[in-house]
């Protein structure tokens, strides 16, 4: 029985003939139940089996199996910080956390409430703190939107013991509530559910995991997204690899108001995927797009979801609930407040239309006034912030039912597990008939397949980074140094003082593996008075915003910064990125590198490892990264960190290497081995200059598998 698979893969400047793909699914078809055993509900198998790639949006599913393992994934995928960790532990350790992966025993709703349930959790150890400190009466009174849930997780009830909070407590809970609110700190939420749940899986859930990955792989390839299906294309564009093509704005149909604002923009041309889809999309198409870095994705799909907008019928004023008509989502806060802001730059001439942004970190109250009072038509927002309006905003789920274009930007990263169940939620909240534009730098295989439960089987995948071309910029120069962890510090220092006396106009991104460590590598470089900012999760949302601002006007200025910067902000004229320790995966890398060598631009990156972490250049081996030899280090220099690092404070340092560790042991290949894990961490502490490497609280440790692990401390 053949499995026919209508796919069209675009290239940008080519127009592909549709691909028809034959498979005898004699042996697919159970391989592909047990991969997508949802997603193939929606097939319908008869002679020939269709391939619906729209989700029953009454019971929007990806698949379970991604969903059981989905959430022990994403936890163990990515370590930000574990400040508050302890905190949360004990308020939690009567089983909220734990909850998540009961997935035997629990019912499948209970299993889809994921990481909301741990939202609502911590909004609970705050409402109980409140009551106390404040009486049911006024508590009722200034939380009204967490009353009301307190039945939905069963859960909660039995958590709160030993809940004595004091003031601090209070504070670190709400923190942890913003944390939660907000998806770009979505590696804190990772991070945290990793500190509980992610080495309570057993060596056979990491077998069936890997075991899963090679059988999704297989399922892909089954599907027709192989190498063999996938069309030459035009080489020339990528072979000087510029972004901008020849094509004007003005010869396509977009409306007058729309090409002066793009006209006052400064933009003459079209980029190359501007180029490749804005024709597809203004024939109603949905499209998932795959383009480098810096060329040109926000206008391509903003613009089209501009039009739409534009030949809508206006809204009747006497219409309280004004419909939502293109909803963009991005998965963090400085990349939706980007995107609104060149929507607004597009919108210049078009009164009429309005965009607003719905982000964590901010008041849910402030945005449900501003929504009220100024309904707009378009709306860029964070996931987890946007499925917290469907849920507590009276109206808002009403507004989302006239939504005409959905966008997801960073597709690949939102359709990841860390995302996976507020997208669900969000698609299953949104009209089946619409348009839905995918794009994103990068597209890795197996996400490619979940991609297709937001996309109409006749979607087209516009590939600008065809194979065979790397999906970095040729012009952004690309090295690796290799040095034991106990250089690393004085290395970096040596290489930006190298960078910033080469370069008078020197602007530079460091990334480093999780938030504390961020903030100790600022704090050092500080003090080592260098000019330096620094961003991630656990700053305010306020001074995250004011810190990007200044960093996109200013030059002379390193940023230091987690993962919260590594997808899509466009920072201009970025010099030099700089990577410390191993990067999340091969993915991240291009997307951090990609801060630099914007439009064209020339740029820098190092790739700093330890020895140990050499093992991860492999899945980069396609790029065109060379080994550096190390600059030398005087022992001056080698002095002037030291004492530098004496001036870092201690609670720091602690931060940093709880962090550091926690980091490493979700990551596969180092996490695996106990003893030689602590063995380098402790080598990391040694770096940090101290001479014990700090206590662990027991708890901690013993929720990320290493009691009694040699060389640890506990308290
Ligand atoms: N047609 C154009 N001509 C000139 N500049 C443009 C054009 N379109 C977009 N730009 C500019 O190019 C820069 C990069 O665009 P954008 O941030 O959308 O890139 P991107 O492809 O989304 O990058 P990333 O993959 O990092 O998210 C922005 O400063 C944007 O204003």
């Amino acid at each position: 029985m053949p499995l026919n698979f209508p796919l069209r893969i675009r290239f940008f400047a080519h127009s592909l003939p549709g691909t028809h793909l034959s498979y005898n699914t004699s042996s697919s078809v159970p391989l592909l139940f047990r991969i997508f055993s949802s997603g193939l509900n929606h097939f319908e198998f008869g002679s020939r089996i269709k391939f619906s790639t729209r989700p029953n949006r009454d019971q929007p599913e990806f698949e379970r199996r991604i969903r059981d393992g989905g959430e022990i994934r994403a936890s163990k995928s990515l370590i930000e910080d574990e400040e508050e960790l302890s905190n949360w532990v004990s308020g939690f350790r009567t089983g909220s956390s734990r909850g998540i992966l009961k997935s035997d025993d629990e019912d499948e709703e209970d299993r889809s409430r994921g990481r909301n349930q741990e939202k609502r959790g911590i909004r609970n150890q705050v409402d109980s703190f409140r009551n106390k400190r404040y009486g049911g009466d006024r508590e009722r009174g200034f939380n009204s939107r967490i009353q009301g849930k307190s039945s939905e997780a069963s859960f909660r009830g039995k958590k709160e013991t030993s809940f004595s909070r004091d003031r601090e407590d209070y504070k670190g809970l709400r923190k942890r509530e913003d944390l939660l609110e907000d998806e770009s700190s979505d590696e804190d939420v990772k991070s945290l559910v990793m500190g509980d749940i992610g080495d309570l899986l057993s060596e056979d859930d990491e077998e069936e995991d890997q075991d899963y990955d090679f059988l999704k792989k297989k399922a892909v390839s089954a599907f027709g997204f192989d190498k063999e299906n996938v069309i030459e294309a035009d080489k020339t564009r990528n072979a000087n690899d510029s972004y901008l093509t020849k094509t004007r704005f003005d010869h396509y149909p977009l409306s007058p108001l729309s090409l002066k604002a793009i006209k006052d923009a400064g933009y003459e041309t079209m980029t190359v995927v501007q180029e490749a889809t804005l024709p597809i999309i203004l024939k109603g198409k949905d499209v998932l797009a795959k383009a480098k870095t810096g060329t040109g994705k926000t206008v391509a799909f903003l613009l089209p979801s501009i039009e739409v907008v534009v030949k809508s019928p206006p809204t009747s004023p006497d219409n309280n609930r004004p419909p939502i008509l293109a909803l963009v989502i991005c998965p963090t806060r400085e990349l939706a407040n980007q995107a609104a802001t060149e929507a607004n730059t597009l919108l210049k001439y078009h009164p009429s239309i309005g965009v607003q942004v719905v982000i964590g970190g901010t008041r849910l109250g402030l945005e449900q006034k501003r929504m009220q009072t100024n309904p707009c038509q378009i709306l860029v927002a964070t996931p987890g912030r946007l499925k917290d309006h469907i849920e507590n905003t009276p109206g808002f789920a009403t507004r989302l039912k006239g939504v005409k274009v959905l966008v997801l930007d960073e597709a690949d990263h939102l359709l990841d597990m860390g995302f996976r169940k507020d997208i669900e939620r969000i698609i299953s909240a949104v009209p089946k008939e619409r348009q839905t534009f995918l794009f994103s730098a990068t597209v890795p295989e197996e996400v490619r397949q979940i991609c297709l439960v937001a996309l109409r089987r006749d979607h087209e995948f516009v590939n600008c980074v065809h194979e065979g071309t790397i999906e970095t910029h040729q012009q952004v120069r690309q090295m690796h140094m290799i040095a034991s962890l106990d250089r690393h510090f004085s290395l970096l220092y040596t290489l930006l003082r190298e960078h910033i006396m080469d370069n008078v106009d020197y602007k530079v991104i460091v990334f480093c593996t999780t938030a504390m460590v961020t903030k100790l590598v600022a704090d050092l470089l500080g003090e080592l008075n260098l000019n330096v900012r620094e961003i991630h999760s656990r700053k305010p949302q306020s001074y995250r915003t004011r810190v990007s601002n200044e960093f996109r006007k200013s030059k002379g200025l390193i940023l230091v910064t987690s993962d919260v910067s590594a997808r899509g902000v466009d920072y201009p004229d970025v010099t030099l990125v700089l990577q410390v320790g191993l990067p999340k995966d091969r993915e991240q890398y291009i997307h951090r590198l990609g801060r630099t060598g914007r439009k064209g631009k020339e740029g820098e990156g190092i790739l700093l490892l330890a020895p140990w972490e050499e093992y991860f250049l492999s899945s980069l081996k396609d790029l065109p990264i060379t080994k550096s030899p190390l600059p030398s280090i005087d022992p001056e220099t080698v002095k002037k960190v030291q004492k530098a690092l004496c001036h870092v404070e201690m609670r720091n340092k602690e931060a940093a290497y709880q962090a550091w560790l926690g980091y490493y042991n979700s990551q596969k290949m180092i996490g695996r081995d106990k003893d030689r894990l602590v063995e380098l961490a402790n080598e990391f502490s040694r770096s940090m200059g101290l001479d014990n490497p700090p206590a662990i609280p027991k708890l901690i440790l013993g929720k990320m598998g290493l009691k009694n692990v040699p060389g640890l401390r506990a308290k």
